[in-house]
């Protein structure tokens, strides 16, 4: 038996939220915020799942899981799949789910990717997992993601389905854990774009576009400030509202989408364009287009009085700011010019902090899912 570290990043995406689901492009870059999942064998029968940063912690009978996933759909770790409808109300049932508990699915997810990655059939080791997180649970810097990327590649080390040597996975090895991740999102968001996976997995920015090939972006590196409303909100549920104004009114909602990937390819082109152009007029255009992608979110619905807050304090700091994620609360990121002086960002953290809200100031970009060790446990 051997024991992993396994960790990934959350992300935050500058442009494309939402848009994306429907098969617009995605400006979205990972953040030096991670998840980390240590799994090592546990003496006994006793499995155990430790979530600290949801207040879950279980212990189960390894008899009871062999049990459990005799009665679920048959599993292969190398081939992606997502829950049939009896698999996930079976699964719902042993964990006594409550329905539109999104703390619940975190715990349907571990039992799903388990018993599909490592089998479903046959005798089961006893295990600890250990799951920590630098990232605030359901504020739209792509936790969910960030906990199903860490946990594919966890167990797909165990399962011998990717090398356990640190910084080697090939292209392939992260396209396993990638399309795995994105069936736990399935479970978590509804109808994930595959974004947020996306970012954890490779890391570094990038241009995503659901059913087309990863596109790593170049482009300056941005700074800035995310700031955390702490409204709670749930990424399912915002992706519903999206639908259900889409579906009420497609010919007002339709062309926003349109405009949202029109603005997208702007963005891109301006970061791409810092090396020939002047920076100052980058920096404008990058600010006008937060401003307007703002807007943009606001008209899809998904908009909260939190961060028209946020935008305004910002905005009263001769600053620019967004929502980043699925909105309704959660954060919202400031772009910080690199001229901007460090008095000026102290007064508008300041300001932002003196209203109740957190924040932090850093630098975007950083690796994506990583194996950090594997030693061997004495069995
Ligand atoms: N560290 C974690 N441990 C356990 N579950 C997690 C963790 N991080 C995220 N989750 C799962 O993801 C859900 C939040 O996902 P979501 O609403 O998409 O917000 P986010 O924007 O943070 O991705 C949680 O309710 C939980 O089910
Ligand atoms: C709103 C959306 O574009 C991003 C959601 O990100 P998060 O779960 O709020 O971090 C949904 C998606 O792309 O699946
Ligand atoms: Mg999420």
């Amino acid at each position: 038996m051997l024991s992993f570290t396994v960790s990934a990043p959350g992300k935050i995406i500058l442009h494309g939220e939402h848009a994306v689901v429907y098969g617009k492009p995605a400006l979205a870059t990972s953040l030096n915020l991670r998840t980390t999942i240590h799994l090592s064998g546990n003496d006994g029968s006793i499995f155990i799942l430790c979530l600290p940063s949801i207040d879950i912690n279980k212990a189960w009978e390894v008899t009871d899981l062999e049990l459990l996933y005799s009665t679920i759909q048959e599993g292969n770790g190398s081939i992606p799949s997502s829950p049939d409808t009896a698999t996930l109300s079976r699964l719902r049932q042993f964990t006594d789910a409550e329905d539109g508990n999104a703390k619940d699915l975190a715990i349907i997810v571990f039992l799903y990717l388990h018993s599909q990655i490592i089998g479903s059939r046959g005798s089961l080791a006893a295990l600890r997992v250990v799951v920590g997180s630098d990232l605030p649970v359901g504020a739209g810097l792509g936790s969910s993601a960030a906990y199903s990327v860490s946990l594919a590649a966890v167990l797909l080390v165990l399962a011998g389905q990717i090398r356990q040597i640190p910084n080697s996975w090939t292209r392939e090895e992260l396209g396993l854990v990638n399309s795995w991740a994105f069936e736990a999102e399935r479970i978590i968001h509804g109808n994930p774009s595959g974004v947020d996976n996306a970012v954890s997995t490779y890391g570094g920015l990038i241009l995503y576009r659901k059913g087309e090939a990863l596109k790593p972006a170049r482009g300056n590196s941005l700074q800035v400030v995310i700031v955390n409303s702490h409204v709670p909100r749930s990424t399912k549920r915002l992706v519903e509202k999206v639908k259900e104004r889409l579906d009420k009114y497609p010919e007002i909602i339709r062309p926003m989408l349109e405009s949202m990937e029109a603005l997208v390819v702007k963005a891109l082109d301006t970061m791409q364009g810092f090396e020939n152009s002047d920076a100052n007029v980058c920096y404008d255009i990058l600010e006008e287009l937060i401003d307007i992608n703002q807007s943009q979110l606001n008209v899809l619905g998904v908009g909260h009085l939190s961060l028209e807050h946020i935008c305004l304090l910002c905005q009263q700091n001769d600053f620019h700011c967004k929502l980043t994620g699925a909105g309704g609360g959660g954060c919202a990121f400031v772009l910080i010019r690199p001229d901007a002086s460090k008095e000026k960002v102290k007064t508008l953290i300041k300001s932002i902090e003196e209203a109740g809200y957190m924040s932090w100031l850093t630098s975007i970009g950083g690796s994506g899912v990583t194996l950090h060790e594997s030693m061997p446990l004495s069995s």
